[in-house]
């Protein structure tokens, strides 16, 4: 599988119909991938909480999801297309992840579980969800997490049990714990023999400077690719069997005591 990963610069001097448009013509530009993923709250950002209300959409017909669809159609790809702030029909906002098909469908949506702000931002501001997701898409179980999820070991374990053999992570995740995100994307990759592919920000939106090192971490833990600070796009061909060859070879998880 070919994945592209868009690490996007989220600017506050561009307007977010205009960061759409980019986004989609950037997407346009990976026809040759098998996966394109965006990151976290892109549109707003995801330190942007004053924001959030403003720009809150459904995923079905919102307008993020009419430019995505037709991105991913146009290119003939898988899109995750990171997440947007959702508002349900009571009201309430949720960080929401969307994945399109090729035919620019919406194939899935995940609401991240695991808010963070502690007691204000998107902790306040956001409902949990409640639903560990995956995804069948070109020939593979993908695990759906967002950000400070990837703190979380135990949604990544529940997530392998349905079958996950990569984890797609979209973040906006701050400069000033860099190193807890390519830590903790390693040993999510590590402790569940699965691929990671987690894609943050760029830029600095809210006050807050963005991490970017988007990576690509293969089931043994290895970086197989790195972004840097700036607003750049990965691609990097995953070879599926190594999960099973990976688990078979090492067969950890069969040695799980603890359910
Ligand atoms: N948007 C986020 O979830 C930020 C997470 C974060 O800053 C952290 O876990 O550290």
């Amino acid at each position: 599988m070919r994945a592209s990963l868009i690490q996007l610069g989220v600017d506050p001097d561009e307007s977010v119909p205009a960061r759409r448009e980019r986004a989609a013509e950037l997407v346009r530009g990976l026809g040759g991938s098998d996966l394109v993923v965006l990151p976290e709250l892109w549109t707003v950002g995801a330190f942007a909480y004053e924001a959030y209300a403003a720009e809150a959409e459904t995923p079905a017909d919102g307008p993020t999801a009419a430019v995505m669809a037709r991105a991913a159609r146009e290119a003939g790809v898988w899109l995750h297309a990171g997440s947007v702030v959702e508002r349900d029909a009571e009201g309430r906002l949720y960080n929401t992840s969307l994945v399109f098909s090729p035919a620019g469908e919406l194939a899935a949506t995940y609401r991240k579980i695991h808010r963070f702000g502690f007691d204000e931002g998107e902790a306040v501001l956001m409902a949990a969800g409640t639903e560990p997701t995956t995804v069948r898409l070109a020939e593979t179980t993908v695990g759906l997490a967002t950000c400070y999820d990837l703190r979380f070991p135990e949604l990544f374990r529940s997530l392998v049990d349905a079958g996950a053999e990569a984890f797609v992570v979209p973040a906006g995740w701050p400069a000033r714990r860099r190193e807890h995100w390519t830590l903790l994307a390693r040993a999510r990759a590590v402790e569940n023999q699965s691929y990671v592919l987690a894609c943050g920000t760029a830029g600095t939106h809210a006050g807050v400077a963005q991490a970017g090192h988007s990576l690509v971490v293969d089931p043994w833990g290895e970086v197989l690719a790195e972004a840097g600070e700036r607003e750049e796009i990965l691609t990097v061909d995953l070879d599926m069997a190594r999960v099973a060859k990976t688990r078979e070879d090492f067969p950890a998880l069969k040695d799980r005591v603890l359910r």
